[in-house]
């Protein structure tokens, strides 16, 4: 990283601002759901994925591959060239590899090297369970984003994140007073946040201030734009603080040979929900 105007953050801070958007659109490339062109073509994955990211890039304040629909299907090699094309085309527009990574310190060294280095992603989502020493790595990276997993969208998360620990206080909450206070004096670590929970958005954006909050679960798994974004917003910095994910509702808007205009016209309007939301 060769100066702080290249950080993640700063990357997030003006892609709000110049973007007006705080819509990421997700890659989760599943090869049953290609358009029929795409099915069974060796480039096929990559192709769908930048049809979608050109037809979108104006829409959009960040990116978010996920890791695991690449590598399932041997397609690495063209999750780099994804995030190579995008960082070509859209410098402007940060890219994070959703992969939840979690191991011990001198194999998150690898894991690290991996997101940053190889695949030259901005941010990394990374799963707290194992402790700081497994975090650390990652912040080695100066200015790259290292998004730790807290209140996660799916219902099993409240499995082990609504326990309680330190007297009553959920796990969920105290993972995110860990990562604003403790872990967090690089200014290197955002939060994931389920848009299917706002009232645990709200309890998060009250501990950790204006960090950002990577927040997927709106589209298809349902949450409600509207509650998201009165849990998640900044006071009198409307627009900002979240990374607001949509992947299967954008990606498979048609199956059809239009499927990138369709996904064009869904990003759009999930956008306009979005802003619409901010300004109220
Ligand atoms: O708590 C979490 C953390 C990550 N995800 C990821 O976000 C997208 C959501 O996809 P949709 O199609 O918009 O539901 C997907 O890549 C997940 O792995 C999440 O959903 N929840």
């Amino acid at each position: 990283m060769n100066s702080r105007s290249n950080t993640f953050n700063q990357q997030l801070q003006s892609a709000w601002a110049s973007q007006g958007s705080m819509l990421c659109v997700g890659f989760d490339p599943d090869p049953k759901r290609l358009p029929p062109s795409l099915q069974g073509k060796p480039e096929g994955i990559f192709e769908f994925c930048r049809e979608i990211a050109d037809a979108t890039a104006d829409l959009v304040c960040a990116f978010k591959p996920q890791f695991a629909y690449f590598a399932s299907q041997r397609a690495e090699v063209q999750l780099e060239r994804l995030i190579r094309h995008l960082k070509d085309q859209y410098p402007h527009i940060p890219v994070i590899l959703d992969s939840k990574r979690g191991d011990i310190g001198s194999t998150a060294d690898h894991y690290a090297q991996e997101a940053f280095e190889r695949y030259g992603a901005d941010a990394v989502t990374v799963n707290p369970y194992m402790g700081f020493d497994t975090i650390e790595p990652y912040l080695k990276h100066a200015g790259k984003g290292v998004i730790v997993l807290c209140r996660t969208s799916n219902p099993g998360g409240s499995d082990l994140q609504f326990l309680n620990v330190n007297s009553g206080e959920p796990l969920y909450l105290h993972v995110a007073k860990l990562a604003a206070q403790q872990w967090n004096s690089s200014g290197q670590i955002s939060l994931v946040v389920g848009a299917t929970f706002p009232e645990e958005i709200a309890k998060v954006r009250a501990i950790v201030g204006d960090m950002p909050l990577l927040i997927p679960g709106i589209g298809a798994q349902g949450g409600d734009i509207d509650a998201t974004i009165k849990a998640g917003r900044i006071p009198n910095a409307p627009g900002t603080g979240m990374i607001i994910n949509s992947s299967r509702a954008i990606l498979y808007a048609s199956a059809g040979s239009d499927f990138a205009q369709a996904a064009r016209d869904v990003a759009q309007s999930t956008r306009d929900a979005l802003r619409s939301a901010a300004s109220k």
